[in-house]
């Protein structure tokens, strides 16, 4: 069943075309990645579902509802989560604490937090921290974990606003290839096994080919390819003008990963 349907969507920055009739749909459980060379675009088309950028003309559908230019906190609450970066967690509380905030912010009980924040939610920010791995860390500082484990914090926060569709921008940016696989492992289980269709924007290849179901290849603002990682891999157009070398290296790492 269709949950994303974006349609023609066009973007321009003054004299750039940022995004150039960019039509695409994600179904609950898939994995969508958008990949391109730098300035593509992907940026562009991923604030525009979002809500951060409102597109010139098209529209973007969730659940056949027009959400087309409504505000981000609108998006959110429709069902469209986000992953944010540490940054916007709070570094000195611990890892529960900052997952019972999302839950708390989620159910609009912010009133509520100066006499129960200890333990409002509790039971259900424990249960999302079990989902990514970490609830044995759960009364640790945040400050104080490694940097794939704040990641998979930061996946059970936007988790917590039990959204149908999740964005994550280059979730990956940043961790080491072992890592990287691990969360964008995480990632699809729990997308394919909630129902969760996941948008996200990657360069890094191995963990596009190894993990997304489908891949949409923007260049300039359009779409010049679209389908399984099998086919967009064997597009000659792809490989002239974004994968190369270093793309079909990658497929074929994760096509002897995958068939162990
Ligand atoms: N706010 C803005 N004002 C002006 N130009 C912009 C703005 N945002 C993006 N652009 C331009 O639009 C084009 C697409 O940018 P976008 O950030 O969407 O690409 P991207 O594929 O996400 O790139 P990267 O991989 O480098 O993040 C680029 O030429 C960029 O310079």
């Amino acid at each position: 069943m269709t949950l994303l349907s974006v349609e023609g969507l066009n973007k321009r920055f003054g004299g750039v075309v940022a995004a150039k009739d960019v039509s695409f749909a994600l179904a609950a459980g898939e994995m969508l990645a958008i990949i391109g060379p730098n300035g593509a675009g992907k940026s562009t088309t991923f604030n525009m579902v979002g809500g951060q950028l409102r597109p010139d003309t098209g529209r973007v559908l969730l659940d056949g509802q027009d959400i087309t230019g409504q505000p981000p906190r609108q998006v959110c609450k429709l069902g469209v989560g986000r992953t944010f970066q540490v940054a916007q967690t709070f570094l000195s509380m611990s890892i529960l604490g900052n997952v019972q905030m999302a839950l708390i912010a989620h159910h609009g009980r912010t009133r509520d937090l100066i006499s129960d924040a200890a333990t409002l939610y509790r039971t259900e920010a424990l249960a999302l921290l079990a989902r990514v791995g970490m609830e044995s860390d759960a009364d640790r500082p945040i400050g104080e974990l490694a940097y794939g484990d704040v990641k998979r914090v930061e996946l059970a926060i936007a988790l917590a606003a039990a959204p149908k569709l999740l964005l994550m921008d280059e979730p990956t940016a940043g961790m080491a290839p072992r890592e990287r696989a691990s969360l964008m492992q995480l990632t699809a289980d729990i997308a394919r096994g909630q129902g969760i269709g996941v948008l996200f924007t990657e360069h890094d290849m191995d963990a596009v080919f190894a993990h997304a179901d489908r891949i949409l290849v923007l260049v300039r603002g359009e779409v010049i390819a679209e389908g399984s990682p099998e086919s967009v891999r064997a597009n000659p157009e792809v490989q002239r003008v974004y994968l190369g070398q270093s793309g079909h290296k990658a497929a074929l790492r994760a096509r002897r990963a995958a068939h162990g």
